[in-house]
């Protein structure tokens, strides 16, 4: 059996479950069916592997127990289903990881949250934090303070966009579908399933523009364009059917199942386009010798060894990191405004509830927002 090398080292995963999939026809969630995914990934946080879930199901159960035979079109109806579905959704999980002496929490995020810079930083702290707890966050749409213009609308965006945030090395996309074939295999019976292509390949969309299933929102369209976005943070993306036995476990393990979509860059390199391209630096912090170091081996960036700071920036802003004679080291985003940066200066991280008055990261820039030049 030929073998995913890149996958089966995959550490950080993000696992998506499709409303297609979660419940039985339409009538209400898969109860059984979430414990045996349930079970997979209690499997991999074994194995050492870190594992944030994305669920959708929300809408679909609350439409069974607020007694909606088909899904409601209008928004105020699709947010009252969301919020009791949500409910139950959680409890589901909830009482399924218990059983493998696992700890859920809850993520509710709006596109707000991740398009504002500061909200960005706090859900990626919390979320880092849950998964340095050994928590497995099961994260959804807030969809209750939500209105169409500003949705994800599918929560393959979302999958994508906490792709991105926890810097994963894999998305996994669970359908109903073995995977992406070359047009919609519900319409064509002599539809071919992909194995594997680069997720930037020009053909993706019109192989994936043909519809949704009844209750999924985004089909095989937003699943694609998913894996696009993940590829940003380096991410690989593997689509499959949620049905297959182990799938989560099988795919993981890098055996050949369903669609792999292939980011174009590793995730260093994606980083570096992305910190490189995409932000104007907004000031300068000066490091003396020993945190000149410690970033080439790879650290944070702590107060302790900063000498200075000037600029304009606030927390989540790129700042350059200069040694003490000008010449550049590094770049990254800063933790903390450039007011808050000053009276750090030299402080050992211990210091900094007692200084500032509330605590923020042990860092100034954490290892992984810092490119070394
Ligand atoms: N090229 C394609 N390959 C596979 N499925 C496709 C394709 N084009 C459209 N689809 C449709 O996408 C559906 C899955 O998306 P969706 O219904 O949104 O599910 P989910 O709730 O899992 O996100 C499939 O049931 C299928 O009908
Ligand atoms: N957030 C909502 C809708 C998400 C949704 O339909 O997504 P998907 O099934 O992935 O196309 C829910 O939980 O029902």
């Amino acid at each position: 059996m030929e073998l995913r090398e890149k996958i089966a080292q995959a550490q950080r995963i993000v696992v998506k479950i499709g409303s297609a999939l979660l419940t039985n026809d339409g009538q209400g969630l898969d109860v059984a069916r979430i414990g045996l995914w349930v079970a997979q990934i209690a499997e991999l946080k074994a194995q050492g592997k870190e594992v944030v879930l994305v669920s959708s199901g929300s809408i679909a159960a609350g439409m069974k127990r607020l007694g909606f035979v088909t899904r409601p079109t209008q928004v105020n109806e699709l947010q009252a289903a969301a919020a009791v579905g949500q409910m139950e959704l959680v409890g589901i999980y909830e009482s399924h990881f218990e059983k493998h002496g696992l700890c859920t929490a809850q993520i509710l995020l709006t596109h707000d949250d991740l398009s504002n810079r500061r909200r960005y930083l706090n859900a990626r702290s919390s979320l880092r934090t849950l998964l340095g707890l050994g928590a497995v966050p099961i994260v959804n749409e807030n969809d209750t303070v939500v209105t169409d213009e500003i949705r994800f609308g599918d929560n393959d965006t979302l999958g994508a966009l906490v792709a991105n945030l926890v810097e994963a090395d894999a998305l996994i996309i669970l359908t109903d579908q073995q995977g992406l074939f070359d047009k919609n295999p519900r319409d064509h019976q002599d539809a071919t399933l992909i194995s594997y292509i680069s997720a930037s390949d020009d053909g993706l969309e019109a192989m994936a523009s043909g519809g949704a299933g009844v209750l999924g929102s985004g089909g095989m369209l937003t699943k694609v364009r998913a894996a696009r976005l993940a590829a940003r943070s380096g991410a690989d993306t593997l689509i499959a059917s949620g049905r297959e036995e182990d799938v989560i476990l099988r795919l993981s393990a890098g055996e050949n199942l369903g669609t792999w979509l292939l980011p174009e860059h590793g995730p260093i390199a994606a980083r570096k386009q992305w910190l490189a391209g995409h932000l104007k630096s907004r000031g300068a912090l000066t490091l003396d010798q020993g945190a000149v170091k410690a970033l080439r081996k790879a650290g944070s960036l702590l107060s302790v060894g900063v000498k200075d700071a000037e600029g304009t920036f606030s927390r989540g802003d790129m700042v350059i990191c200069v040694d003490e004679s000008g010449g550049l080291v590094a770049r990254g985003l800063v933790n903390y405004s450039v007011a808050e940066t000053l009276k750090l200066l030299g402080k050992p991280s211990g210091d900094i509830g007692e200084i500032l008055g509330y605590e923020g990261e042990p860092e100034l820039i954490h290892r992984d927002d810092l490119v070394i030049i």
